[in-house]
């Protein structure tokens, strides 16, 4: 097997008396899409929040891209290719899709901004590979009619769309995305579940998810880890984690 991409060690994380992870460890391949379930409150925002420096763990460490650290700094996560999306759409709704996901570029922008207030050369030369960059995954998302369109202004499904344009904008090793189909419909589901492999199959992107509906969940993952109050009570391939009788009682019985 390859080297993980990413590596979790007996990671713990409380907010005063709540003990929201418990002595998490897995490993993320890279390339792989790999799915966090669990009941609400089991921890996996949380531990997305670990994982890109949010959140920063009282005891464990994180492996990332061969480099091992107690706790991950945000700027750091960042710089070294960690992108994310948010539960809640976290997105400029004043500003057009475009300006969105340009944003997501900003790591990438070399020029001082005295060279941008002036658009002196090198501004100049960065700016119109930026936009190259933004109109890329505008058209890769298939969302180039909306271009222009103010975000606030579009439906919910497309919102979720621009967001993944704006992380992948950054051209991340890995991707996190919090609940990327969270109040979407069957058919949007389908959509985004197709965007997400086809990022993975593309960009050769790792993928860590968290998602609820446990069907679109068996059909993108190849990696299934499952979290109950904390702890991690399943590991593996769909198939494993379908069999687990600890998951079934816990998880997959539950309705959500
Ligand atoms: N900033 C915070 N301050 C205090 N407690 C928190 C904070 N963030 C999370 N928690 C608590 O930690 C536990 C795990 O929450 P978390 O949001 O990580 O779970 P989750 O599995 O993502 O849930 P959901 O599926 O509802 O989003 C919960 O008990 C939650 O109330």
């Amino acid at each position: 097997m390859s080297t993980a991409l990413l590596k979790l060690e007996h990671i713990s994380l409380s907010f005063k008396a709540v003990k929201a992870i418990t002595n998490i460890s897995f490993a993320v391949a890279p390339g792989e899409i790999c799915a966090l379930i669990g009941p609400n409150g089991a921890g996996k925002s949380s531990l997305l929040n670990v994982i890109n420096g949010v959140y920063q763990a009282d005891e464990g460490t994180i492996s990332y891209d061969g480099e091992t650290r107690h706790i991950m700094q945000p700027h750091h996560a960042a710089e070294r290719g960690i992108a994310r999306t948010f539960q809640n759409i976290a997105l400029f709704k004043g500003m057009s899709v475009l300006d969105n996901v340009l944003t997501g570029r900003n790591l990438k922008v070399q020029s001082n901004w005295l060279e941008q207030v002036f658009n002196l050369g090198r501004a100049k030369r960065e700016a119109l590979v930026q936009r190259k960059k933004a109109e890329e995954i505008i058209e890769f998302l298939q969302i180039q009619q909306w271009r222009n369109s103010l975000v606030g202004n579009l439906p919910y499904g497309l919102q979720k769309r621009v967001e993944l344009g704006r992380a992948l904008a950054a051209e991340p090793k890995l991707l996190l995305l919090d609940e990327p189909m969270a109040g979407m419909n069957r058919e949007e589901k389908q959509e985004m579940s197709r965007f997400i492999l086809d990022t993975q199959a593309e960009f050769g992107t790792t993928i860590v998810l968290i998602e609820h509906d446990i069907g679109v969940v068996m059909s993108l993952a190849q990696h299934v880890v499952v979290l109950d109050y904390g702890k991690k009570i399943g590991d593996g391939t769909p198939e494993q984690v379908r069999n687990n009788p600890e998951v079934i009682a816990a998880y997959l019985g539950t309705k959500h």
